[in-house]
């Protein structure tokens, strides 16, 4: 029976699972976040987010997730405040969702799991030139995290819904202009829990500020049937894959605190 459970984990999780945690790895990402257990920072500030619609340039499936990557060579879209000493410049925001409703975030409350979770990735550009670089150092990127759960239709998100079916198989890319990624935020972003913590899919780089929203957006049933659509396979593979369960296993703690804002 155990190895049946084995396996029953591994097909349930794609490729990139490999060790449970990184090896050495002690700030690895997703976790737990235990409500109770997360600490006031009086010192946390509002955070400050001015994101240009007229930098989104693309949507790319990459086999893992699809990505809508934005244009990142001016500071035009940019996060500032929060537990952040510097601005950081948006570069893509992608989904990690399940095959059910039931299932599909990174991250957890007090273990609920919610039906997807969206990433907003940023880079320090006050302190590196590139992305590439910043995924280097500690501290480098910081990511916004947003829950999703099932509810009422999703009006902005609905713009990207189109566009899905065009980025169906792994390695396709679409044009995608003038979208509002602030959009995607719930109505209080000061409401958030922050760590330190990593990439959750390789290089898992131990680089990561996270910044948690607590209000979850709603979508709708419909618009995340649209996610399962697309592939974790190419055009050219036989065999086609749903992309469904792209999210990693929870990682340990470590002892790191979870810090909020002053309610
Ligand atoms: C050096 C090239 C890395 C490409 N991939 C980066 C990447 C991976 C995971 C996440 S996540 N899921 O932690 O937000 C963001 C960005
Ligand atoms: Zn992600």
């Amino acid at each position: 029976t155990v190895c049946s459970s084995r396996y029953v984990l591994s097909a349930l999780h794609p490729m990139w699972q490999g060790p449970l945690a990184a090896p050495g790895g002690n700030r690895q990402s997703p976790i737990d976040i235990r409500v109770r257990k997360s600490v006031f920072d009086p010192h946390l500030e509002p955070l400050t987010l001015e994101y240009d619609p007229r930098t989104c340039s693309q949507v790319w499936n990459n086999g893992y997730s699809f990505l809508v990557e934005y244009n990142d060579t001016t500071d035009k879209s940019t996060l500032k405040g929060g537990p952040l000493e510097d601005t950081f410049r948006l570069c893509q925001f992608h989904f990690h969702w399940g095959e059910s409703n039931a299932w599909g975030s990174e991250h957890t409350v007090d273990r609920r799991l919610f039906a997807a979770e969206l990433h907003l990735v940023h880079w320090n550009s006050n302190k590196y030139k590139l992305f590439e670089e910043a995924v280097l150092e500690e501290n480098g990127l910081a990511v916004i995290g947003v829950f999703l759960k099932i509810g009422k239709r999703h009006e902005g998100l609905q713009k990207l819904v189109d566009v899905l079916p065009a980025v169906r198989h792994k390695d396709s890319v679409v044009e995608f202009t003038s979208f509002d990624a602030s959009c995607l935020l719930p109505a209080n972003i000061d409401d958030y829990w922050t760590y330190a913590g990593s990439l959750t899919t390789p290089p898992l780089s131990e680089a990561v500020t996270w910044i948690i929203m607590k209000q979850p957006i709603e979508v709708s049933h419909d618009q995340l049937a649209v996610f399962r659509s697309l592939l974790f396979t190419s055009a050219e593979e036989e065999v086609q894959k749903s992309m469904v369960n792209n999210f990693r296993v929870q990682q340990p703690l470590k002892g790191r605190t979870m810090e909020t804002i002053p309610e």
